[in-house]
C-alpha cells in the first residue's frame, strides 16, 4: 500500500518479522539520521559508498547523520559491476570487523544496485547477519535492487552467482540525488521500470507509455512511477520472498540479459545491468513471438518503448565483439532458474502477461540466438 503526501510516499514490504518501509521523496538524504535512529536507536553505521556518489551526495548523509547523534566510518568503493566481486566483498567484511561493529550496529549501502548488492552480503553473513540500510541513490536501485533482499557477487562463470537473500532494515530512496545521474544511468534504470509493466500491469505500462517524457524530465511523474514499482516488486517479494515461484517474473530479460553482461565482461563502456535486461526483454518478446504465444504487435510495442526511452534492444548495438552463440549459451547454463538441467524463462502472451516457461528446450533457445545474431 502507498502512503501518500505531495513530497513523501511509503511502500512498505509485508515479510511479517522482516516487514520494512521503503521511504521514496525529496529531501530524505537529510531525513536520514532521524528516520535511522528511530528504527535503530544508538546503533554505529558502516556507511559503504560509491565513491562518485560519496563525492556527490556523502556530506549531505553524514551531516544528517551527526545532528541525530550517529556514530558512522565510510569505506569508499570505485563505482561499477567490477565492485560486485570477492576481493571487494572480502574488504567490506573485514572493515565491518577491523570497525568492531556489533550484531546490534548496521551497514548502510550508499549508491547504486552494485554497492547494495555487495554491502547487503557483507551484512548478511559478517557476524551471521546485521542489519542493514539502503540508500539507493540511482534510478534502478531505488525501482528495484534496493528492495527483495537479494544480495551478493558476481563469480567470473556468471553473474550473481554468490549471495544470500538478507533484508534490510529501510530503504531511503531520495529523488532529489536523481539530478546528478548520467542520462544513460536514468535509461538503464528505467528498463527495470517498465519490466513492472511488461510482466503483470499492463495499466502501468500504458501509464509509462504516456508519462514517459515527464519522468525523464523530472515531473512529479517521477516519485510516482519509483513508488508504483516498489510497490509492484513489493508484492511478488511478499507473496515469494526466496523465488520458489512467481517471484522468477521479477528475472523477465535476466536470463538473456546476464548473460550478456558476463560475455561483455562487465565492461559499463559497452553494457550495463538495465540495458541488458532492455535487450533481454526484447529477446524474450521476440522469442516469445517465435513460439507462437504473444501476437507481434504486442511485442513491437513492447520493444518501441525501450527504444524511445533511449535502450538497446538488439544483441548487435552492444559495442565490441565476444558474442558467439557457445558464449551465450554456456552463460545461459549457469542461470539460477536452471531446474535438472532445464532452462526456465519468463515469456509472455502479450503486454503484461509474462509467465514463468519450465522446460525450456536449449535447442530452441540456441536456433533463436543464431537468427538473432544473423539478423
Ligand atoms: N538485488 C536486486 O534485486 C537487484 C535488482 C536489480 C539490479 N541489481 C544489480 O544492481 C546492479 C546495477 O545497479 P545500478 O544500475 O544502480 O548500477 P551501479 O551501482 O553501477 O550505478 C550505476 C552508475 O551510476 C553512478 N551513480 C549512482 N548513483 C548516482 C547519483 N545519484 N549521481 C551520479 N552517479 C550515480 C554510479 O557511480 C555508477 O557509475 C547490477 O549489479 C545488478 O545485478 C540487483
Ligand atoms: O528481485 C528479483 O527477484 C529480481 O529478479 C530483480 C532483478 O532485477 C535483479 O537484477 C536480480 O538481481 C536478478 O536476480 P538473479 O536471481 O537472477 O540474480
Ligand atoms: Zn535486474
Amino acid at each position: 500500500m502507498t502512503d501518500e503526501t505531495p513530497s513523501r510516499r511509503t511502500v512498505r514490504v509485508e515479510l511479517g518479522p522482516r516487514s520494512y518501509d521503503i521511504l521514496i521523496g525529496s529531501g530524505l538524504l537529510a531525513e536520514a539520521g532521524r528516520e535511522i535512529a528511530a528504527l535503530l536507536p544508538k546503533a554505529r553505521l558502516l556507511i559503504v559508498a560509491d565513491e562518485r556518489v560519496d563525492d556527490l551526495h556523502g556530506a549531505a548523509l553524514r551531516a544528517s547523520l551527526d545532528r541525530a547523534g550517529i556514530g558512522h566510518a565510510t569505506m569508499r568503493l570505485p563505482s561499477g559491476e567490477p565492485t560486485k566481486s570477492f576481493p571487494h566483498f572480502e574488504a567490506v567484511v573485514d572493515r565491518i570487523l577491523e570497525e568492531r561493529l556489533e550484531r546490534g550496529d548496521a551497514v548502510l549501502a550508499f549508491g547504486g544496485g552494485v554497492i547494495g548488492d555487495l554491502a547487503g552480503f557483507a551484512a548478511g553473513v559478517a557476524r551471521r547477519g546485521m542489519r542493514f540500510v539502503q540508500v539507493p541513490t540511482s534510478l534502478l536501485a531505488q525501482v528495484d535492487s534496493s528492495v527483495g533482499g537479494k544480495t551478493g557477487i558476481n563469480s567470473p562463470r556468471g553473474k550473481n552467482l554468490v549471495g544470500v537473500f538478507h533484508q534490510p532494515a529501510l530503504v531511503l530512496a531520495d529523488t532529489d540525488v536523481l539530478e546528478t545521474l548520467s542520462a544513460r544511468e536514468f535509461a538503464a534504470g528505467y528498463a527495470e521500470v517498465v519490466k513492472y509493466g511488461l510482466i503483470d500491469r499492463p495499466d502501468f505500462f500504458h501509464w509509462l507509455e504516456a508519462k514517459r517524457g515527464a519522468i525523464f524530465a523530472g515531473g512529479p511523474e517521477r516519485a510516482e512511477a519509483i513508488a508504483a514499482s516498489c510497490q509492484a516488486k513489493a508484492e511478488v517479494v511478499a507473496g515469494d520472498e526466496r523465488e520458489d515461484g512467481n517471484r522468477a517474473l521479477l528475472n523477465l530479460g535476466h536470463t538473456f540479459g546476464h548473460a550478456l553482461e558476463s560475455v561483455a565482461r562487465y565492461d559499463a563502456e559497452r553494457l550495463v545491468h538495465g540495458e541488458a535486461v532492455s535487450i533481454g526483454m526484447a529477446l524474450a518478446h521476440r522469442y516469445s513471438v517465435r513460439q507462437g504465444l504473444c501476437p507481434g504487435q504486442d511485442a513491437e510495442r513492447a520493444v518501441a518503448h525501450l527504444r524511445a526511452a533511449g535502450l538497446p534492444t538488439r544483441i548487435q548495438e552492444i559495442p565490441g565483439s565476444g558474442f558467439t552463440l557457445d558464449a551465450l549459451m554456456s552463460k545461459i547454463a549457469q542461470d539460477k532458474k536452471v531446474v535438472r538441467g532445464a532452462l526456465t524463462f519468463i515469456l509472455t502472451r502479450g503486454i503484461g502477461q509474462s509467465f514463468v516457461a519450465n522446460n525450456v528446450d536449449p535447442a530452441e533457445i540456441t536456433r533463436f540466438l543464431e537468427a538473432e545474431l544473423a539478423a
